[in-house]
């Protein structure tokens, strides 16, 4: 399989990832090829395979530049980098890495639902910087018992609900069609969900229908004592709507792992209280990346020995 080329075009996610994939393919790193253009043209023919995550996938022009692409192996669960049509239509297969991350996932779910109640981060610098020797921090907000409203009942957000419901906190959701074997209740609008929850969790796929799913209606109805937590993508969040909804005051708090232009988080939150900031670390765990490494690895094995590819999207 050495001669076969693999492209990666995120940064690399992981050393484990690269030194598996330069083990048993020709890799190219495509991020540090400064002349992508030149570097395209004289290896496209060789390139059979691309692996990207959740910050570079292929689009509809890097795939019709790969005459010979077969598969995409993402190192994410999610897909919104990948051009599905497209691949369908070049009978490109795609996997990606679900269930291996689902438990990190929630967990970090959870932990920014009590780091941004409880103020974790704040009493941590609290500490840190000498204040707690004038005087005590002050009072936060309960977690246990709050009503948690998920978009999106997928794998990572059944972890979510089975986890709150453990905090004694009563559950909703809203996905686009009503599940028949869950006992939460159901809302068939996001707004709906909002104004009837104190916690709101964005957990779906990002998609076309999904992008902006959280606007100016959305943030209002959740309320100036709600809270969101975004742990799906930045898109799925209208950020200028967000950004202004904490600085007025209208929304309570929020805790975000994913932003709409990543690095790029809005400067405007960096001073707020009420919000906690993480830098797209949902699956971000040894544990679970090694895992998901073994899985873009594996379905490249599968697929370049004829085998049933282990998570196939397409
Ligand atoms: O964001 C991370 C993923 O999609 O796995």
């Amino acid at each position: 399989m050495e001669s076969i080329g693999v492209l990666m075009t995120c940064p690399p996610p992981d050393p484990y990832l690269v030194e598996q994939l330069e083990k048993r393919f020709t890799l190219f790193k495509f991020h540090s090829i400064p002349d992508k253009a030149h570097f395209l043209n004289s290896n496209k023919a060789s390139i059979r395979a691309v692996v990207g995550n959740a910050s570079a996938g292929a689009d509809a022009q890097l795939i019709h530049q790969l005459p010979n692409l077969e598969i995409v192996s993402s190192f994410s669960v999610g897909l919104d980098k990948i051009d599905l049509a497209k691949c369908r239509e070049r009978g490109i297969r795609v996997t990606n890495t679900p269930d291996v991350l689902t438990d990190d996932v929630a967990d970090l779910a959870i932990g920014l639902m009590l780091a941004v109640l409880r103020r974790l981060c704040q009493s941590d610098r609290y500490v840190r910087s000498g204040q707690w020797k004038r005087g005590d921090f002050k009072l936060t907000t309960k977690f246990t018992g709050k009503s948690v409203g998920i978009i999106g009942l997928g794998r990572i957000g059944l972890a979510i609900a089975k986890r709150a419901e453990a905090f004694s906190c009563p559950i909703s959701y809203h996905t686009r069609t009503e599940k028949s074997d869950v006992k939460y209740k159901y809302y068939p609008s996001v707004v709906e969900l909002a104004a009837n929850c104190q916690i709101l969790v964005v957990a779906c796929a990002l998609t076309e229908e999904t992008r902006h799913i959280i606007n100016r209606e959305v943030i209002n109805a959740l309320g100036p004592k709600g809270v969101l937590i975004n742990i799906g993508r930045g898109p799925h969040v209208d950020e200028p709507e967000l950004v202004s909804a904490l600085v007025e005051g209208r929304l309570g708090g929020a805790g975000l792992d994913v932003f709409q232009d990543e690095p790029n988080v809005p400067e405007e939150l960096f001073g707020l209280e009420n919000v906690v900031l993480l830098p797209h670390v949902g699956s971000g765990t040894m544990e679970t990346r090694k895992e998901m490494a073994d899985l873009v690895v594996g379905n490249l094995e599968a697929h370049f020995l004829n085998k049933p590819l282990l998570t196939p999207v397409l």
